[in-house]
């Protein structure tokens, strides 16, 4: 099985070096062969190549089974212009995987309960929440620019979705709620944009073929409020691009850290990327700090989704319970009693204890 590598900037490489030695020590238990091709994007295709998303990486990555890749961007490369910008690497790469769907499931661990931001009532029996968020369109991909106006200058961004697009993320939501508690919020701002207007539409259309499944509506202001309110609500979450990506980095904090969060992006075939929710927080890089568990779950939704290594995925997902069982933290998560590790150190806990 071919892999893709994308370390990227910040705490990328550092992240991503634990998810490899995890999938590694996967291998041997398993007896399975993982090959590992090293590919540049974000900023240090910048600055090796002058260009965020060289068509050498996305070559590569088309001929792979899966692509794992860590985070991009930081403050060296935040005065470019934004086609020239780390984060167009990112949003280039997916589109030109044509990932539609991006999956990230916000479950709090019981031995982290007491790091989550929600009180004890609250959390109650636990969080397992699905946020399926479309990854293609919306505000990220639209018209975007800006011209000289009287007194300055105006920018804009556009929202744009098609019929299609909101069709193709709205099957995965349901056929994924029929696995899980079937119920599917989706979230937009019907009242004011149009865009949303259409999403809603399809999306109650799309519902229709799955008379199984809830389906509720929900405007983004109330979701973001009911996410802390009473987060229990919800099962599977299904939203637009960049509401996706606000409240998926909100449902991070009732987990306890961004740290914690992995996510899936999918398109038609089995070729997937994945990665944590979090960016390449330059505030901690280089300090073995960063927490490798998203990018480790990452990489068992990896070893799920595309390459049907359901056991596998589980063992990591365990090997990582246990770990946090044991009382090891990174400093993200660590609680008063839990014995705080390091990036390497805590990659290294979870692959013995596979
Ligand atoms: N997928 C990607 O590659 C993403 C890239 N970015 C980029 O990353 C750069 C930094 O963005 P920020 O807004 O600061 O978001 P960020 O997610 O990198 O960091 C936000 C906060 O969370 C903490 N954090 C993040 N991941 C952590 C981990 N694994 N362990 C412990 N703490 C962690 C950071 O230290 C920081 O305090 C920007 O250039 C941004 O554009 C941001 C989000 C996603
Ligand atoms: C460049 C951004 C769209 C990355 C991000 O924040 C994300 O995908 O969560
Ligand atoms: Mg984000």
């Amino acid at each position: 099985m071919k892999i893709a590598v994308i370390p990227g900037d910040g705490i990328g490489p550092e992240v991503v070096k634990q998810a490899i030695v995890v999938l590694e020590a996967v291998a041997q238990k398993f007896g399975h062969r993982f090959e590992f091709q090293e590919v540049l994007m974000g900023g240090a295709a910048l600055d090796a190549v002058g260009v965020p998303l060289p068509d050498e990486t996305l070559k590569v990555c088309l001929k792979s089974d899966a692509v794992l890749l860590g985070a991009v961007g930081g403050p060296k490369w935040d005065d470019l212009s934004g086609h020239l910008r780390p984060e167009a690497g990112l949003l280039g790469i997916r589109k030109g995987l044509n990932l539609f769907a991006n999956l990230r499931p916000a479950k709090v661990f019981p031995q982290l309960k007491s790091a989550s931001t929600l009180k004890e009532e609250v959390l109650g029996e636990g969080l397992d929440i699905l946020v399926v968020r479309e990854l293609t369109g919306d505000v990220y991909f639209g018209d975007k620019g800006r011209a000289e106006i009287p007194g300055g200058q105006k920018a804009w961004d556009t929202a744009v979705y098609s019929t299609h697009e909101v069709e193709r993320v709205a099957h995965v939501a349901f056929k994924i709620a029929r696995g899980r508690r079937r119920k599917v919020t989706s979230v937009d701002k019907a009242n004011v944009l149009e865009s949303s207007r259409l999403w809603r539409e399809v999306v109650s259309r799309v519902g229709q073929q799955y008379p199984d499944v809830e389906l509720n509506h929900m405007y983004v202001d109330n979701a973001a409020m009911q996410l802390i309110r009473n987060p229990s609500q919800f099962d599977v979450i299904l939203t637009t691009n960049m509401f996706g990506d606000i409240l998926s980095d909100e449902a991070a904090m009732l987990t306890g850290s961004l740290g914690m969060l992995p996510s899936a992006s999918l398109g038609e075939g089995k070729l997937g990327l994945y990665e944590p929710v979090h960016g390449s927080a330059p505030d901690i890089a280089g300090q073995d700090k960063a927490n490798p568990i998203a990018t480790i779950m990452s990489a068992a939704m990896m070893l799920r989704y595309s390459f049907g290594l359901e056991q596998e995925a589980q063992a990591v997902e365990d090997a990582v319970s246990r770990v946090l069982e044991q009382g090891y933290r990174t400093a993200d998560i660590a609680t008063p009693g839990t014995i705080v590790v390091g990036t390497r150190e805590m990659g290294h806990l979870i692959a013995q204890n596979l």
